[in-house]
C-alpha cells in the first residue's frame, strides 16, 4: 500500500467498521455488464467447476450472451440514482454511521464495499488502514452465511491486506441469520405490510439459491435459511400450510437447492391459489433478484398459472427497526473495541516514555 502512513508513538487505536455487499454494474448496460459477470463468474467460491472445463463454458457461452440479457433486466430496475443494491447499501452505511455516532470517541469509521465491481473491497480496506483504522469489524450483507457470498467477501478482505505492511486486527461476523433483532424487523415490515394490503393464502420466503452440491460438500447455507424461515413463521404465527421456503436464483443446468421459487409459483398459480405474497430475507436490500425476478417475472409465472393476486413486500432497505438490529449486532462484535479513548495526556506520556527509551521519534 503506497500511503500508509508512519508508525507513530502515542497514537490512539482508531476503529472501522466495514459492510460488504455482493456488487452491482456501473450502469445496466452489456458494457458494464460484461466485466461484472466476467469477476464475479471467475471467482472459484461462486463457481466450483475445474477451471479447464469452465473457462471454455465462461468465454464460449455465457460472456458472449448474458451481459446483454442481464443488461435489459437491470435497466427495468435502475433509479435516477443509480442500482438498487448500491443506492440502499450507501443508505444504511450512513445511517449505521449515525447509530454508531456516540458509542465511542472517536467514534468507528464505517465504510462499504463491493465484492465484485465499485467500490472495490481492496480500495474501501487501503482507505481506511491510511484513515488510521488499526482495528476493521467486517459485516457481510449476508445474513445467512455461503461460501459462495460470505466467504468470498472474506477472501476479498485478507486479499486486499497482503499489501498493508502494518495490518489492522480483523474481526469478522459470520452470520445473524437468527439474530432476534433481525429476525423482529423481517415479522414487523410483513405485518406493516399485511396492515394496509391485508393478508395472502400463502407466504412465500424465498432464499438466493446455490448448488445443491456444496450442501453435501458441508456448506451450512440450507440449514440457515431454513432457520430463518421457520423463525420469521413462527413471529408471524403462522402454521406450517400457510408459509413455504424456496430458492431462486438458479444459474446454469446443475441441480440448486430445492424447491425451487419459480416452480412453486407455477404449482400454486395451477393450484387457482387466490393469493400469494412473497419475501425474501436473505437479500437486506432490494436488487436485481427481487426487484426483477421476484417482483416482475414472478407474478408473471404466479399469474399465467391461474393465480389470482401476487404480491411482493419489499427487504429491510432503511427500516428503522433493521439499522437498530445492525446496529447491536455491530457493537456486540465491537465488544472491547469501544472502550473511551485513552486522553491526550496519558498519550503524551506514553510517548515521552517510548522517546526516553530511544523511540525512533
Ligand atoms: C444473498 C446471497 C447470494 C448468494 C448466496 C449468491 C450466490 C450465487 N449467485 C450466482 C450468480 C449470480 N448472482 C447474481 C446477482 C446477485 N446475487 C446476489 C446475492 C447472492 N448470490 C445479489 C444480491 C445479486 C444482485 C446484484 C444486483 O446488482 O442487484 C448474478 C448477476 C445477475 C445476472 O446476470 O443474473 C449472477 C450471475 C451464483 C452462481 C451463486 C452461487 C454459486
Ligand atoms: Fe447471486
Ligand atoms: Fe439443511
Amino acid at each position: 500500500m503506497s500511503n500508509e502512513p508512519e508508525f507513530q508513538h502515542g497514537t490512539p487505536s482508531k476503529t472501522g467498521v466495514l459492510l460488504i455487499n455482493l456488487g452491482t454494474p456501473d450502469a445496466p448496460t452489456k458494457e458494464a455488464l460484461r466485466p461484472y459477470l466476467r469477476e464475479f463468474l471467475s471467482n472459484p467460491r461462486v463457481i466450483e467447476v475445474p477451471r479447464l472445463i469452465w473457462w471454455p463454458i465462461l468465454y464460449g457461452f455465457i460472456l458472449p450472451f448474458r451481459p446483454k440479457q442481464s443488461a435489459e433486466k437491470y435497466a427495468l430496475i435502475w433509479t435516477s440514482e443509480g442500482s438498487p443494491l448500491k443506492v440502499h447499501t450507501e443508505r444504511q452505511t450512513a445511517l449505521l454511521a449515525e447509530a454508531l455516532q456516540n458509542s465511542a470517541n472517536p467514534a468507528p469509521m464505517v465504510e462499504y464495499a463491493m465484492n465484485i465491481g465499485n467500490p472495490s473491497v481492496a480500495s474501501v480496506v487501503n482507505k481506511m488502514a491510511e484513515a488510521g483504522c488499526d482495528r476493521i469489524l467486517i459485516i457481510p450483507l449476508f445474513p445467512q452465511y455461503a461460501a459462495s457470498s460470505t466467504a468470498a467477501a472474506m477472501d476479498a478482505v485478507f486479499a486486499a491486506l497482503g499489501s498493508v505492511r502494518n495490518m489492522p486486527a480483523i474481526r469478522t461476523v459470520k452470520q445473524y441469520h437468527d439474530h432476534s433483532g433481525y429476525i423482529a424487523a423481517l415479522a414487523q415490515n410483513i405485518r406493516d405490510y399485511w396492515e394496509q394490503h391485508g393478508q395472502p393464502d400463502k407466504l412465500i420466503i424465498s432464499f438466493h439459491g446455490v448448488p445443491r452440491r456444496n450442501l453435501d460438500k458441508g456448506d451450512p447455507y440450507h440449514c440457515f435459511c431454513q432457520k430463518t424461515g421457520r423463525l420469521l413463521a413462527e413471529a408471524l404465527n403462522l402454521g406450517e400450510e400457510q408459509y413455504q421456503v424456496c430458492f431462486q436464483s438458479r444459474f446454469g443446468r446443475a441441480q440448486w437447492l430445492q424447491p425451487y421459487t419459480a416452480e412453486t409459483l407455477e404449482q400454486l398459480g395451477k393450484a387457482q391459489t387466490r393469493r400469494v405474497d412473497i419475501t425474501c430475507p436473505g437479500f437486506v436490500s432490494d436488487c436485481l433478484e427481487t426487484l426483477e425476478e421476484i417482483a416482475i417475472e414472478g407474478k408473471k409465472t404466479f399469474t399465467e398459472a391461474g393465480g389470482k393476486e401476487y404480491h411482493y413486500i419489499p427487504c429491510l432497505n432503511e427500516r428503522a427497526d433493521w439499522i437498530d438490529a445492525l446496529s447491536e449486532i455491530t457493537r456486540s462484535n465491537l465488544q472491547g473495541w469501544l472502550e473511551p479513548a485513552p486522553s491526550q495526556e496519558m498519550l503524551e506520556q506514553s510517548k515521552q516514555r517510548a522517546l526516553a527509551m530511544g523511540a525512533h521519534k
